[in-house]
């Protein structure tokens, strides 16, 4: 076998992916999806009712028809004849428009709670923090969108208009049955208990393989979606065809999963089909003997057998529809899963508001670990207050915890000790909302989204105008750039914004940070060498950037670090160094040791150019 960094699985949401879901409260909360479409359900039942109570008259009239006709042979009066075939007609029109209508309403039904549950499967995935989504792979979480909410479409749309409709047809069709002959009744009821009981058992199989078949397809899918998105390192790695095999593999469990559901299915559709004909072979038998004997007329054996052949198609059918419900529910364990992870960074009740933020971030003992290495502390003892406006660089060597310091101040994850205060509030205090609105984030890998240049600035500030936008992108030093292109800030900028090159990407990401006008900003300089005159304009830009706001800027380069107001020196998690350049400078130590290291590789860089 092969590995590659990230092919473990990733966590399930709950422990034991398998554990068949309980039915009676995931059935409650589909039914809660469905409330503010009672109406649409109301007109779809009816619906039902009409057609499936007018489908009960064919085996009748059916009946009806052979008497008038075969019983008549010989005869010239066809008015019966006549009047029976022309009531068919009207049944057979009337059951097919309400057929119709049932079938429309309770797929618009169907449609609406589907688009309902993702929108709320989505809203509720962005609320979640980055801890989760540290644990969870992207692939499958979006195969719970798609895959298992397109499941439980297809029961909410179709198995439940068939579930309304044949539970009436079995309903009625049992009572006609009865009406016609009591005692063939009889003798065909006797196969349902075994029919329903065979339902039951291998059905119970078939949910906890279908959830078998959703696991593997959403790990399959995780794998994809992580191979599809870093083509370009698997291609550079030529690692192609280890991922085809890691891939094949995973579709592979799916299939067989599959495959285990289908035998079952089969075996079920197979069992159930013979009973349901053998059924009928038995009345054909007894019935005819009753009609040899003259007990009852052949139009009523008609009738009779068209009443079972009904009653049987319908328990065949609503055994399958169980099964489409146990699938159905497999997946919506999967999709509830998912809305019942709660955040780990809880809202106060009631938030203290920040009102015009000034900009001081004060670290009072904070810790922090990310709790999966038992208790070793990635930040420890942190103290140190940053008053408004002050820009401090953050230096240290790989490791040290620099981005992770910087992760606390929106809150993407809590503080584990201490406290982390903006104008003398704690962080936890304050509702996220408004925090995240006031702190700014220029991250290493800027990621822009598909759409325009324009929609991606705005998306500091939606609503903001065009010639803020144009503003912001001048303070950005990205105006000129996107006015050389043909679409100038219509021109859309590809997946990621993959049409842009690194030092324009950084631009446009700059812009939507001014644009935003934050009090605080998180800077995570870009280590990719960008050509020098586009170092210089990003510089340039980050600097107009930084004025009059507190930063953090977890420094790369020289200018940046000689230039800070002040320079925190983080190593294994704790300040070891805090003052100006010249300062730590003649201190010697980690700084000094640091600032020599990176003053050499500029000088080889320059050399080397
Ligand atoms: N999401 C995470 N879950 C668990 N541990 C993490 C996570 N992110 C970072 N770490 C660990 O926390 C420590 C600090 O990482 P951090 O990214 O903050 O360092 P850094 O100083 O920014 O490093 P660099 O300069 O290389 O970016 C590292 O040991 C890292 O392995």
């Amino acid at each position: 076998m092969f590995s590659r960094p990230g092919s473990a699985a990733s966590a399930p949401l709950s422990e034991g992916g398998t554990r068949p879901p309980r039915d009676f409260s995931q059935l409650r909360r589909l039914t809660r999806f469905a409330r503010p479409y009672l109406p649409l359900l109301a007109f779809g039942i009816v619906c039902t009712l009409f057609s499936s109570g007018l489908n009960l008259v064919f085996p009748g009239l059916f009946g009806k028809l052979i008497d008038a006709s075969f019983l008549k042979v010989g005869s010239t009066d066809t008015g019966p004849l006549d009047r029976t075939v022309l009531l068919l007609l009207g049944v057979f029109a009337l059951s097919a428009v309400f057929g119709a209508a049932q079938s429309y309403l309770l797929s618009r039904m169907g449609a609406s709670v589907v688009a309902d549950l993702r929108r709320a499967v989505f809203s509720h995935l962005m609320t979640l923090s980055p801890r989760f989504f540290a644990t969870h792979k992207t692939g499958d979480l979006t195969s719970r969108l798609t895959a298992d909410v397109g499941t439980v479409q297809t029961v909410v749309s179709t198995a439940l208009a068939q579930l309304f409709s044949q539970t009436v047809t079995l309903v009625g069709g049992v009572i006609l049955l009865f009406f016609t002959s009591a005692r063939l009744s009889v003798l065909t009821l006797a196969v349902i208990p075994v029919i329903i009981g065979t339902a039951i058992t291998i059905g119970r199989r078939i949910r906890k393989v279908s959830r078998q078949v959703q696991d593997a397809i959403a790990a399959a899918n995780a794998d994809a979606e992580e191979a599809i998105s870093g083509v370009r390192v698997v291609q550079s790695f030529t690692a192609e065809h280890l991922e085809r095999e890691r891939y094949g593999a995973g579709i592979l469990t799916s299939f067989r999963a599959a495959l285990r559901r289908a035998q079952l299915q089969a075996t079920m559709a197979g069992i159930m089909s013979f009973l349901t004909f053998g059924a009928l072979a038995v009345v054909l038998w007894y019935g005819g003997r009753q009609v040899m004997s003259g007990e009852i007329t052949p139009g009523k054996l008609v009738s009779f057998l068209f009443y079972a052949l009904q009653v049987g198609i319908t328990v065949a059918s609503l055994t399958n529809i169980f099964n489409q419900f146990q699938e159905a529910l497999g997946a919506s364990g999967r999709i509830f899963e998912l809305l019942d992870e709660k955040t780990d960074l809880p809202e106060v009740a009631q938030p203290q508001r920040l009102g015009g933020v000034m900009g001081r971030v004060s670290f009072q003992n904070v810790s922090f670990n990310y709790g999966d290495r038992g208790d070793l502390p990635t930040l420890s003892g942190l103290n140190f207050e940053i008053s408004p406006g002050q820009q401090v660089a953050l230096v240290g060597p790989s490791g040290a915890g620099k981005t992770t310091l910087v992760g606390l101040i929106p809150r993407f994850y809590d503080v584990t000790a201490g406290s982390l205060l903006i104008d003398g509030v704690d962080v936890r205090q304050i509702g996220v909302q408004e925090l995240r609105g006031n702190v700014g984030l220029v991250p290493q890998e800027t990621l822009l989204f598909s759409g325009t240049v324009a929609e991606n600035i705005l998306y500091g500030r939606p609503g903001a105008s065009m010639a803020e936008v144009q503003d912001a992108a001048r303070a950005a030093n990205a105006h000129d750039f996107i006015s050389t292109f043909p679409q100038g800030y219509e021109t859309v900028v590809g997946e990621k914004g993959i049409k842009l090159s690194g030092g324009q990407r950084q631009r446009v990401a700059i812009a939507r940070a001014i644009l935003k006008n934050p009090r605080i900003l998180l800077l995570d300089e870009a280590t990719s060498s960008l050509d020098s005159e586009s170092e210089a304009l990003v510089q340039d830009a980050l600097e107009r950037l930084m004025v009059g706001r507190t930063s953090f800027v977890i420094a790369h380069r020289l200018s940046t670090i000689r230039n800070a107001g002040r320079i925190l020196v983080l190593e294994a998690g704790r300040v070891v160094q805090d003052g100006t350049h010249e300062e730590l400078m003649l201190a010697g130590g980690l700084y000094k040791g640091l600032y020599e290291m990176q003053f050499r590789r500029e000088k080889e860089a320059e050399l080397v150019g």
